[in-house]
């Protein structure tokens, strides 16, 4: 089996074409949705993503602001900003780029920014309104995971979802979408001892370890769709995916590649969730 490439471009692009639509339209409201992205130090690879978030957001018509603040910041400098930014009616999403610099505590960080602002999915209230299966924003990546099943007519209703990984961004999120559901979910981590096994049961797989090509073709069922979050660096600078992708093509039923998989996702469906806080804030 020769498995079909899941293209997150091509699926960005069409998403992104119809939020500009919806964004036009609340723009002649006079609602133009609005992100505030924040960046506290450096670090490389960071600073390509936040200049990406903003040039997403300008590309469908959204208003997008990147303030970048030294890796020195004191933590209650950066709380204040927050807290200003939760007060400004013209900011409908506030983001702070991960990872931040380490005497930063990111947990308090992020539960300051106010959760109708919280587009990135990431504060506590987000989390439990997840988990109880309420109305709130969902974590980019896992959302962009369930975009991608719905395009190719993946419904998890009745399957074995297998998500290796269990961070709170996600694995932890991943694995409470696919549930939500109806799909039967296993989650696998460092301290799973049949992993193995239990990865070939799946009908859908799910690799978010942040290990490069971690899933070998023989821990991968025939025609299993196989979704790949891991974004790794290799030492030649390239990048690749948690998934050994040339060899589990030849198993699997779909597979997404890295680049240009579960990456561009991530950032339409930070698009879709700064769009909706808009929403909701016009409609109140
Ligand atoms: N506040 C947040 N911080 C971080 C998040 C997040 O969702 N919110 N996720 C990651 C980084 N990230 C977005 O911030 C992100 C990483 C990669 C991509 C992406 O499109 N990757 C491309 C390849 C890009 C390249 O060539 O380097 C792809 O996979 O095709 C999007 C978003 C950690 N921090
Ligand atoms: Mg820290």
């Amino acid at each position: 089996m020769t498995a079909q490439p899941i293209d997150g471009n091509a699926l960005a692009a069409k998403l992104r074409a119809h939020m500009a639509t919806e964004v036009a339209a609340l723009a002649a409201q006079g609602h133009t949705p609005g992100l505030t992205v924040l960046l506290v130090g450096e670090d490389p690879a960071s600073q390509v993503y936040v200049r990406n978030k903003v040039k997403a957001c300008e590309a469908i018509g959204m208003a997008s602001r990147l303030e970048r603040h030294p890796a020195d910041m004191s933590e209650a400098a950066l709380l204040a900003r927050i807290q200003e930014l939760n007060a400004d009616p013209s900011v409908h999403g506030i983001l702070v780029q991960l990872p931040l610099p380490k005497h930063l505590n990111a947990d308090l960080v992020i539960e300051t920014i106010a959760p109708e602002k919280d587009v990135d999915g990431f504060h506590i209230a987000s989390a439990g309104a997840l988990m109880v299966g309420q109305p709130g924003f969902k974590p980019c990546t896992p959302y962009g995971c369930m975009k991608m099943l719905e395009d190719i007519g993946c419904n998890p209703r009745g399957k074995h979802a297998v998500v290796i990984g269990r961070s709170n961004i996600v694995g932890k999120p991943m694995a409470l979408l696919l549930l939500q559901a109806s799909a039967t979910v296993t989650i696998c981590h460092s301290a799973t001892p049949n992993l193995a096994e239990l990865a070939r049961q799946a009908d859908i797989l799910v690799a978010a370890v942040g290990r490069p090509r971690f899933v070998t073709a023989d821990m991968v069922k025939p025609g299993a769709v196989v979704l790949d979050v891991g974004i790794n660096r290799l030492p030649d600078g390239k990048l690749c995916g948690d998934v050994d992708f040339d060899a589990v093509k030849d198993v699997a039923g779909w597979i997404t590649p890295v680049p240009g998989g579960v990456g561009p996702m991530t950032i339409t469906m930070l698009l879709q969730n700064t769009l909706e806080a808009a929403q909701r804030r016009a409609s109140t």
